[in-house]
């Protein structure tokens, strides 16, 4: 299940403010034709923060759809702090949902002793896997190689979304030796192409809205071990990751969404702020020139 290219949808919004249902089942079907093995909704980049529950249900809804069409895997972003009103947010999950992407508790820096008890206490209680998000430049908290191959051995934690900013020591030591049935997916759009080389089994990646064919490409040239072309493809799409980071996402990826017509605006909610045109154009280009 966890492995490949899986892509954290935006929330495409209408003129009017609304989520724009229709688009969501138009994007996910665009980005698993060109090659995606699964969807993730409701992360960071759906701005899940600013919707409300009846509009993170609706999104849900479709991706399940979707999902349950096509045969792919729909993880479902889980953010909270509290390990009792998590598990209550895993026990809601609808039927159709494969795995819950559950961020490690953010801003109270809980300890790792503390982060271990929080994803053990879950673990018992998910009626779907877990995939640890591991981000410490968002949540504030150290999560340790040991403590992630620790909590791998639970056989209701399947995985990482691995996003420390960089290729740090502990990615290295984590993929040195995985927990069996345990897998790492890449959360930094820029160092996919390294921990792929390092053996992480895909990523969640909000670049591969654009260029999504060639993110697949990416992955699974790392993954038959065939050097050349993953190094090649690592260097063109980070040059694509740039550009699309170059202002907070989602803000640059829906501009150019909207750019070339996939969503209807290319509106986010606040407190983010509309990307540039300046960072949507150069984005553009470089989606559609990926070698310049
Ligand atoms: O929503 C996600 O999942 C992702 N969010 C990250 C972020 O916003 O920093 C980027 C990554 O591509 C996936």
């Amino acid at each position: 299940m966890l492995t490949g290219l899986h892509v954290p949808l935006v929330t495409p919004f209408t003129e009017t403010g609304e989520v724009a249902v229709e688009t969501i089942d138009k994007l996910a079907r665009h980005v698993l034709d060109q090659g995606a093995a699964g969807l993730v909704a409701l992360g960071t980049t759906g701005e899940v923060a600013a919707l409300t529950p009846a509009e993170r249900a609706r999104v849900i809804e479709v991706c399940v759809r979707v999902c349950a069409e096509r045969e792919v895997p729909l993880t479902v972003g889980i953010s909270g702090n509290d390990t009792r009103s998590t598990a209550v947010a895993l026990k809601e999950l609808p039927a159709g949902v494969s795995a819950a992407l559950v961020t490690v508790p953010y801003f109270l820096r809980p300890s790792e002793r503390g982060v271990v008890a929080h994803f053990e206490a879950l673990a018992e209680e998910t009626p779907v896997p877990l995939v640890i998000y591991h981000i410490p430049y968002r949540t504030g908290q150290a999560v340790s190689a040991a403590t992630l191959r620790h909590l791998g051995g639970h056989p209701m934690i399947a995985g990482v979304k691995y996003a420390a900013g960089g290729i740090d020591q502990d990615a290295v030591d984590l993929l040195g030796d995985l927990p069996e049935g345990f897998e790492v997916l890449g959360g930094d759009d820029l160092f996919i192409s390294p921990l792929l080389a390092l053996g992480a089994a895909g990523g969640i990646l909000a670049s591969a809205h654009l260029a999504t064919d060639r993110f697949a490409e990416l992955v699974a040239a790392w993954r038959a071990g065939d050097v050349a072309r993953g190094r090649a493809l690592g260097h063109q799409l980070a040059r694509l990751s740039a550009a699309l980071f170059a202002e907070p996402n989602p803000t640059v990826i829906k501009g150019v969404l909207h750019a070339q017509g996939l969503i209807p605006t290319p509106d986010v909610r606040l407190p983010l702020l509309p990307a540039s045109p300046e960072a949507i154009s150069q984005a553009d280009v470089v989606a559609v020139h990926p070698g310049q």
